[in-house]
This record gives structure tokens, sequence and C-alpha cells, in this order.
């Protein structure tokens, strides 16, 4: 079996452990999220595509859910006492590493989908990973403050702001001109079926079905998503912040509809929430937390049963 799924960072990275714990004989093809990356020090930052190589390669610090295990910060000390910003964005000494490499081979002339499979070969995900695009798309945020109307990096508003400033708007620098990366749309098009993990649904998800083809590659396959939203509130992290500045409302019916029936053909929901209905999918209320990975092995072997039974 073939299954393709869409991920953002923590919170994909982890489903994505459970699905390859439900799904063991199977081949895996994510397509990440790139929307986060920035460059910083001059170096390439992919922290989507980081966090999901590293918790699948058994290297992420599992409490924090991002960066590596056992680091070290002596580099960042030193940027800082040189004065250099930001100091804001935590790079341990470990994590530079990854972000030399692939600026290295950036800078060389080596597109992003080769260097993250040149990573991965040190990591063994289990998975196969592929950036939504190797094309540089930024998401940026427009934000009033003191200092007016402007647009920030996407980081800036969610590390250094941790959201707190209200978004009034998104945009997603250059994706106009980007394309899936190689092997994307292939991957979709061979997908026995598709698994939305409780990723953000704005931008993490949201950000890969903006890229030209993505979504409509999707729309003839067999898609289940598992809500991000249980009873109202975010899984976890600060979707409810994204979602407001679109105009949607945080619960897992709002995002279902924001998908919308022609992407989406099951919906896997947490049981309190066991009244989401919309017309052409089917609704699962289970237990959604993943609390630990078996809890994501148990809710991927959900997803993807339901995604067996609604094959087209
Ligand atoms: C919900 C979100 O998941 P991600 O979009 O990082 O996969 C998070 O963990 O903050």
């Amino acid at each position: 079996m073939h299954i393709v799924s869409l991920a953002g960072g923590i919170g994909g990275a982890r489903f994505l452990r459970g699905l390859r714990a439900a799904a063991p004989d199977a081949s895996i093809t994510v397509i990440g999220n790139t929307g986060d990356d920035i460059t910083l020090y001059g170096l390439r930052v992919c922290p989507d595509l980081d966090t999901v190589m590293y918790t699948l390669g058994n290297g992420i610090d599992e409490e924090q859910g991002w960066g590596r295990a056992k680091e070290t910060h002596v580099v960042k000390e030193e940027l800082a006492a040189y004065g250099v910003e930001p100091q804001w964005f935590g790079l341990g000494d470990r994590d530079f590493a990854t972000h030399i490499v692939r600026s290295q081979m950036l800078e060389a002339g080596y597109p992003l989908s080769q260097i993250t499979q040149a990573l991965c070969a040190r990591w063994q995900p289990g998975v196969r990973l592929l950036p939504m695009s190797d094309d540089r798309c930024e998401t940026h945020v427009v934000i009033e403050d003191e200092r007016g109307k402007r647009a920030i990096h996407f980081q800036e508003w969610w590390v250094r702001l941790r959201a707190s400033v209200p978004a009034q708007s998104f945009a997603l620098v250059g994706v106009d001109t980007a394309k899936p990366a190689p092997g994307v749309l292939e991957a979709i098009e061979q997908a026995d079926v598709v698994i939305l993990p409780p990723s953000n649904p704005v931008v993490s998800i949201g950000t890969i079905l903006q890229v030209p083809g993505i979504r409509a590659a999707l729309l003839p396959k067999t898609v289940v998503g598992v809500s991000p939203i249980i009873g109202g509130a975010p899984v976890r992290g600060m979707a409810d912040a994204c979602l407001t500045a679109i105009g949607v409302e945080t619960t897992a019916q709002a995002v279902l509809e924001l998908y919308g029936s022609e992407l989406i053909d099951g919906w896997l929901v947490a049981e309190e929430d066991s009244g989401v209905a919309l017309d052409g999918v089917r609704v699962l209320a289970r237990p959604i937390l993943m609390h630990d990975a078996e809890a994501a092995a148990d809710i991927a072997r959900t997803a993807l049963d339901l995604a067996q039974e609604l094959r087209k």
C-alpha cells in the first residue's frame, strides 16, 4: 500500500510516527511544509522538515517536540556575545550542523528535495520525505502594532511574539510561481490513500495545499483527515490564532468545512465533537488525543481503516 501524508512540524511528526507503526509494510511519502522556512545567520533553516526527520529518525528532543536531543547551545551564546540578531530563535549546536550541510548544498546548486534526501540518508526516517516545493515560498504575517501595519516573517510572529499580536492575514510569498517538488504529484497520483495529520490547518496543511497543483491532484484521491481541534481548542500549538486570522472558527466542524468535502472523504473527530457533519464526508468520533506514541498509532490505524473503507 502506498500512503501519502501532508505534514507540518510537531503535531504532524508525532502522528507520522504512529502512522509508520500502524502500517509497517506500507510505503509512506510525506509532503512537508516549507512555508515556515527561514534564513538565519546565512543558513537555511527548514523547521518542519527537520522536525519530521528528527522525530522519525529518533533524534528529536522528545519533551520539546522540536530540535535535537541532548542539545547544547554554545554557538547561540557566542552569536549573542557578538550581538548578532535574531536572538529569539533557538538553534542548538547539533541542529546547526544540519543547517550548515543544507546551506552548503543549496549554495552548490542542489534543490531542497535532493538535500532533504541526503539528510535523511543519515536519519533513516522510514518514510520518503519530500518538501512541498523546491521553490522558496515563505509565510509572512500581516500585523499591526506600535510600529504600524506591516508584514513579518511567520517565525517572528510564532516564536518571538508567540502569536500574541493578532494576525490580520497570511501571505505565502512566492507561491504563485512555485511548483510542487519533483515526486510530489507522482506520489499523490500513485497513492492508495491520503492521510492528513492533525497539523495546523492554516500554516501547515493549508500552506501545502496552496502550492499550485497539489490540491487539484488530491481531489480524486481518498483523503482522510484527523481534526486538529478538540472541543473547540487546538490539540496543541496555536492553530486558534491562525484560524481566527482567516475568519474560521476554532471547531472541528469549521476546519472540515475549510478543507471542504471535495477534498475530504473521511474526518476523524474527538468523541465530544461527534455532532460534526458535512454532506459527502464520513465523520467518525474516536479518541484522537495523541498523548503518547501508542495513542498516535491507534489514531493512525483508525484513520487508515476508514480510508480503506472509503477507498474510491
Ligand atoms: C498543531 C501543530 O502541528 P504541526 O502543524 O506543527 O504539525 C503543532 O504541533 O503546533
